[in-house]
């Protein structure tokens, strides 16, 4: 992992005394054209944001660009394919800078710049991904509702839920530098797919026949279950098509345009394989698996 401290790069692991003060939480008001979304393709969290901004049609009125799939030692870059629409910078850190010239933390994505104020707006995937789905209703092409209201409690419990047991949870088990850590971590992600199991038995859904936050949450890690998590964060009991409700609800929502066009499954290996060379030294990236995602 690489840091900022007080505006300027830290090299790898060189964090001692680092308090990670610098978050961005302040989003402006609704206007189309204002904002721009940075994602990268790869990562799970900044696909929350990417979801939303699909499945609601934000497409026309908040632009969206990918950082590289291969992050070096300076941290996310662009490239000539994944090039900086709005700066061309080449790395993501000067948008940090730019927001604030001493940041403190790490460079991490999604990011909301905001043109009109010319600052990060978020740099929180939850923050976003909420935000999108609750305030751009009038703008959005398709009228889904992620968080219906009758629902509301059991979806943010829900939410929370996945983020601690999956979706931060294969990391735990993926960064492991003892055993017993990443045995623990192993069972847990494990004992969390169980539930998610039983859950979808009866419904197609988290919560029914509706897409709601919680799914958005859930998915991004599924989808690259079998293509990553299982080899490289040696999370190898099982994969998600050995599992009856999960594999179907992972085709269920394949099975949606909106969220069909944000898997680039070449983009998420590239990055997770090339990347994390301590995990993976030779930097090779696996071919397979092929993953037939079609429901009949
Ligand atoms: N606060 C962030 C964290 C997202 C996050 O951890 N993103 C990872 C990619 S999956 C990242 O950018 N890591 C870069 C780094 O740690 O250097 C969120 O929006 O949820």
């Amino acid at each position: 992992m690489t840091y900022m401290k007080k505006g300027c790069w830290l090299p790898e692991g060189d964090t001692e005394g680092l308090v990670f003060v610098d978050t961005f939480n302040d989003f402006g008001e609704i206007e189309p054209h204002r904002y721009h979304l940075y994602v990268s393709l790869a990562c799970p969290f900044a696909h929350r944001a990417l979801l939303v901004h699909s499945l609601l049609g934000l497409e026309e009125v908040i632009s969206v660009s990918s950082v590289s799939p291969k992050r070096f030692d300076n941290g996310w870059a662009f490239d000539e394919e994944f090039s900086d629409p709005l700066f061309n910078a080449t790395h993501l850190q000067s948008i940090y800078t730019m927001a604030k010239p001493d940041f403190t933390g790490r460079i991490t994505v999604p990011v909301l710049w905001d043109k009109k104020r010319q600052t990060i707006a978020s740099n929180d995937s939850a923050g976003i991904a909420h935000w999108l789905a609750q305030q751009w209703q009038c703008f959005a092409k398709n009228k889904i509702d992620l968080l219906p209201e009758v629902n509301e409690p059991s979806v943010s419990v829900l939410s929370d839920w996945i983020n601690e047991k999956v979706n931060l949870g294969v990391y735990g088990a993926g960064f492991a530098t003892e055993q017993a850590g990443y045995e623990r971590a192993f069972e847990s992600v494990f004992d969390a797919l169980d539930l998610l199991e039983l859950r979808l038995s009866n419904r197609i859904f988290l919560h029914g026949d509706s897409l709601t936050m919680s799914d958005i949450r859930l998915i991004p890690s599924l989808l690259r279950f079998d293509s990553v998590y299982y080899f490289h964060f040696k999370l190898n009991k099982k994969r998600i098509q050995d599992y009856h409700y999960l594999w179907r609800y992972c085709r269920a929502a394949m099975d949606i345009e909106a969220i069909a066009k944000t898997v680039y499954l070449e983009h998420i290996k590239a990055h997770y394989f090339y990347t994390h060379d301590h995990l993976n030294p030779s930097r090779i990236i696996p071919v397979g698996p092929d993953i037939d995602w079609r429901l009949s």
